[in-house]
C-alpha cells in the first residue's frame, strides 16, 4: 500500500508480529527506458528487504518500459513482479494504468503479449473485476487465462467504486471456476471470523492478500495461523508496533511537521485496532508537534483502550 507498507513498515511488522508469508511491495513507475524513481527501486533491494521476502510491484501500460523494469527487477534478485491492475484513484487511472486499463481489454491484451513474451521473470497480477462494471470482468478472465501467470490477485470491486460497498463475493464465486491461475483472495479480510466465512465460501482458494487491516488489525496473519493472543498482550503489540514506526519515521523523516503527518496517516488504519477508535482519534488529529503527539500517544495507551475483537 502507497504511503504504508513501505520497507520500515514491512520491517518493523516483521520484528513485531509473524503469520506473513511474503509482501507485494507498494508500486514501482515504470519510467520510460526502464528508469524508476530511486525510492521505489530502494525499497525492494533484496540486501534491505532481509525481514519479509518482497514480491515488488509494477505500475505502467507501456510495455517496453515495464518489460524494462521487469527484467531490471529480475536482475536484482526478484524472479516474481507483480502488475498492478487495481489502482482506482482517478489521477492514475485516466492515463489508462492500474484499474483505468481494465474497460480497454484489447489494449491490455497486446500489454500482457508483449510484456510476459519480453520479460526474464514470471508475472503475477492484482486486478479488480473491471472498471466501470463487474461485466467488464467476462472479457477479462479469458485474456488472463491466455497467459501463462504466476497467481491472480482479485479484489472484487469495480475500480469506480473505490472501497465503498462490499466486495461482490457472488459474483467473484460465480466467475472463481472460470479462472486458470492460482487465485488470491483480496479485500475486506478484516478478522479470523471473516477469515472463516470467506475460506469456508472459498475451499478452493488457499491464499489471501490483506491490504488496510493488517494495520487495522496486525494480529490476523498469525491468527489465520493458529497463533492467539489475550487482550493484555495485544495491547502491548499495538504500542510496541506504534512506537516501533515512529521512532524510525523520527529517524528517517526531516521536520516534526512530517512526522505527524505521517503518523495521522498511520492512525487512520490503526485506530481501528481499537474498540472506540474513532473517539481515539479524534484528540490526535490536529497535533503538529511531536513532543504534544508523544504525550497523547502515552496517555491513551495509559487508559488501556479495549483491543477490537
Ligand atoms: C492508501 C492505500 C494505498 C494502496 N496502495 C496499493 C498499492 O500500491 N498496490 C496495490 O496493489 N494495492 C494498493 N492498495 C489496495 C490494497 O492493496 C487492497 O487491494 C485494498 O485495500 C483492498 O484490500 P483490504 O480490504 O484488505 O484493504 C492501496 C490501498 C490503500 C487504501
Amino acid at each position: 500500500m502507497q504511503g504504508y507498507t513501505e520497507l520500515l513498515f514491512r520491517d518493523v511488522y516483521a520484528e513485531i508480529f509473524s503469520g506473513m508469508d511474503v509482501a507485494v511491495s507498494p508500486f514501482i513507475s515504470a519510467l520510460p527506458e526502464g528508469r524508476s524513481k530511486e525510492r521505489e527501486w530502494n525499497d525492494v533491494l533484496p540486501d534491505l528487504n532481509t525481514k519479509m521476502p518482497v514480491i515488488p510491484q509494477m505500475m505502467g501500460n507501456v510495455a517496453d518500459d515495464l518489460v524494462l523494469l521487469a527484467n531490471r527487477l529480475y536482475d536484482l534478485g526478484h524472479p516474481v513482479v507483480n502488475l498492478n491492475l487495481g489502482c482506482p484513484y482517478k489521477m492514475v487511472a485516466k492515463k489508462k494504468k492500474g484499474s483505468g486499463i481494465l474497460c480497454f481489454p484489447d489494449e491490455l491484451d497486446a500489454l500482457l503479449e508483449r510484456l510476459v513474451g519480453g520479460m526474464k521473470g514470471r508475472l503475477s497480477i492484482k486486478t479488480r473485476l473491471g472498471r466501470h462494471t463487474r461485466e467488464e470482468f467476462h472479457t477479462l478472465v479469458p485474456i488472463y487465462n491466455r497467459y501463462p501467470l504466476e497467481d491472480l490477485t482479485v479484489h472484487p470491486r469495480t475500480g469506480v467504486q473505490m472501497y465503498k460497498g462490499g466486495p461482490d463475493l457472488d459474483f467473484f464465486e460465480a466467475m472463481l471456476p472460470e479462472i486458470t491461475h492460482r487465485v488470491i483472495y483480496n479485500g475486506d479480510l478484516w478478522s479470523l471470523s471473516r477469515f472463516r466465512e470467506l475460506s469456508e465460501r472459498f475451499p478452493s482458494i488457499s491464499d489471501w492478500m490483506i491490504g488496510r487491516w493488517v494495520i487495522s488489525n496486525p494480529f490476523l496473519p498469525a491468527e489465520i495461523k493458529g497463533e492467539r493472543f489475550d487482550e493484555e498482550t495485544k495491547l502491548q503489540l499495538l504500542k510496541r508496533f506504534h512506537d516501533a514506526i515512529y521512532e524510525r519515521q523520527v529517524a528517517r523523516l526531516d521536520g516534526p511537521g512530517h512526522v505527524t503527518s505521517v503518523m495521522k496517516a498511520f492512525w487512520v488504519y490503526f485506530k481501528d485496532a481499537f474498540d472506540n477508535g474513532d473517539r481515539l482519534f479524534k484528540p490526535l488529529r490536529r497535533i503538529t508537534d511531536p513532543a504534544v503527539y508523544e504525550a497523547a500517544v502515552e496517555q491513551l495507551f495509559a487508559g488501556r483502550p479495549p483491543v477490537a475483537g
